[in-house]
């Protein structure tokens, strides 16, 4: 049976659909173009890299598919679907999670409390749901305490549960940020710098859980830094540079690339 080209249902097409597509993307701020008819295709189990000289315009790509920013012009499809112009929530309802250069977590709520506040449709947002169906609000809050638990665990952070967020360091905060975004099973994960600021026992670790969530079948598109982190989780990598696509390739083609080395040296000279 052949594919149908416009299915209604969106099941066929949608499975086939890369799971992230931007296309001809521009942001404007005032008068500089910060992504400038960037193009970009994340495909489903890839975990690829995202890397550019500082103000390439790497986290405003991100801010873009991550729904917190609109597009000055250009469309961005999630597993086909067109989604350029809504906020962040129907981006994280539509499967995909984000995390921050610098996390900033609910400093006096509990590392618990933090990893909660990322599940999402649970019964108990809903005031009336609460009352017409008290019994079932109270199993699924057990159940979100439960996949909570295990998720830190996961990061290794079950022992300071009940700390208050502010006493982690920096790359804990980083692991609690990706418990937090865990909760709502995101299919695909925006890192944006992930080992920006981390010493490098939580490195390590922080690697081996990224490796683990691609390897649970997690996609993954990573900002980073870091080429020989890149080098080690990505098996492609695109090169941004003054709001544009520059290069992309393996991490060894995309290092040797003479325009990619231009591109830096600029950014150092600049
Ligand atoms: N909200 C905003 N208003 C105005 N200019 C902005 C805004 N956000 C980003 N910019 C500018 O857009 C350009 C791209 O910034 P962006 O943070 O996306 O780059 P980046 O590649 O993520 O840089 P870095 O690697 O340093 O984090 C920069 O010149 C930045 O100053």
């Amino acid at each position: 049976m052949h594919p149908v080209a416009n299915d209604p249902n969106g099941s066929t097409e949608t499975k086939r659909a890369p799971l992230v597509e931007a296309r001809d993307l521009v942001k404007q701020f005032g008068g500089l173009r910060a992504v400038d008819g960037m193009s970009i295709t994340l495909h489903r189990g890839e975990m690829m890299g995202l890397i550019g000289p500082n103000g390439a315009g790497k986290t405003t790509l991100f801010n873009l598919l991550a729904g917190s920013l609109r597009p000055t012009s250009g469309e961005i499809r999630i597993s086909g679907q067109a989604v350029s112009h809504e906020g962040p929530e129907r981006r994280i309802a539509r499967g995909v999670g984000r995390t921050f250069q610098i996390p900033k977590p609910f400093a006096e709520m509990t590392v618990l409390e933090n990893v909660l506040t990322g599940g999402q449709h649970q019964a108990g947002e809903h005031i009336w749901k609460n009352f017409l169906q008290p019994g079932r609000v109270a199993s699924q809050e057990k159940a979100a305490v439960e996949k909570a638990r295990s998720l830190l665990e996961f990061v290794t952070l079950s022992g300071l549960e009940s700390e208050p967020a502010r006493v982690l360091s920096g790359g804990q905060r980083k692991l609690l940020e990706l418990a937090r975004i865990l909760m709502a099973d995101p299919e695909t994960i925006l890192l944006d710098e992930p080992a920006a600021g981390v010493n490098p026992t939580l490195l390590e670790l922080i690697i081996d859980r990224v490796l683990e969530l691609n390897a649970r079948g997690k996609s993954i598109l990573l900002i980073e830094h870091n080429m020989e982190m890149v080098a080690r989780l990505c098996g492609r990598v695109v090169v941004m540079a003054a709001g544009k696509h520059l290069a992309e390739g393996s991490p060894v083609e995309v290092s040797r690339d003479r325009t990619v080395i231009e591109a830096y040296l600029g950014g150092v000279a600049a």
